[in-house]
């Protein structure tokens, strides 16, 4: 018998840099790296949650900022109940390509209906650097109709709670729950072994 009572598929999307990696990292593992190397193709973690009294096992996908990458990344947006756009505070061209780029990406290739979006701004322990105010972050999301946190993997802030908050309201939207099951996108097989538990796994095929 399954040890979880929903499982969901949560994208991570946004610029080159901007600590898409770095999140993932802190949220499955707890840990911070200084030095990461740019994923090429996608990566992603399962990671067990509890929300609202339910268990979720949750399958991140981590995908390459780097627009050569793109291509590669298109089709793992299929199935994705949650997606997260992140930006860096610091570097406002990441803000600005998150409408630009990434929410057409999602436009052209997301194909669950309803699916629960989330703006991530990161790097907040940057104060002195910032270029994108809490204000600009959050009228964006209400323009857009998305959650909105402010986080720094480094310092490990609000990381969690932007999971928490995504799958509260997937969990909330009957039509996402009834689409759970899937971890892999269509083409994408995955071994028992790499749905298994808390795991890790890198693909850029
Ligand atoms: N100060 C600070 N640095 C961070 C934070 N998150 C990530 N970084 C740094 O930002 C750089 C890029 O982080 P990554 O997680 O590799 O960025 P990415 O979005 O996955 O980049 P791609 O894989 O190229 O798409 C690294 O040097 C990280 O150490 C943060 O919250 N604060």
């Amino acid at each position: 018998m399954a040890d979880y009572d929903y499982t969901f598929k949560i994208l991570l999307v946004g610029n080159s840099g901007v600590g898409k990696s770095c999140i993932l990292m802190r949220f499955a593992q707890d840990k911070f790296l200084d030095s990461m190397t740019s994923t090429i193709g996608v990566d992603f973690r399962v990671k067990m949650m509890d929300v609202s009294g339910k268990r979720c096992k949750l399958s991140v996908w981590d995908t390459a900022g780097q627009e050569r990458f793109r291509t590669l990344t298109s089709s793992y947006y299929r199935g994705a109940q949650g997606i997260c756009f992140i930006y860096d505070v610091t570097r406002r061209e990441s803000f600005e390509d998150l409408e630009a780029v990434w929410m057409r990406e999602v436009e052209l290739y997301s194909n669950v209906d309803g699916a629960v979006q989330i703006l991530v701004a990161n790097k907040v322990d940057l104060s002195s650097e910032r270029q994108v105010t809490t204000e600009e972050g959050q009228d964006f999301a209400q323009r857009h109709g998305c959650l909105f946190v402010e986080t720094s993997a480094k310092a490990n802030v609000a990381v969690g709670q932007a999971f928490e908050e995504l799958v509260m309201k997937i969990l909330d939207s009957p039509v996402l729950i009834e689409s759970s099951g899937s971890l892999a996108p269509s083409g994408v097989k995955l071994s028992s072994a790499a749905t298994g538990g808390d795991q890790a796994g890198v693909c850029a095929c």
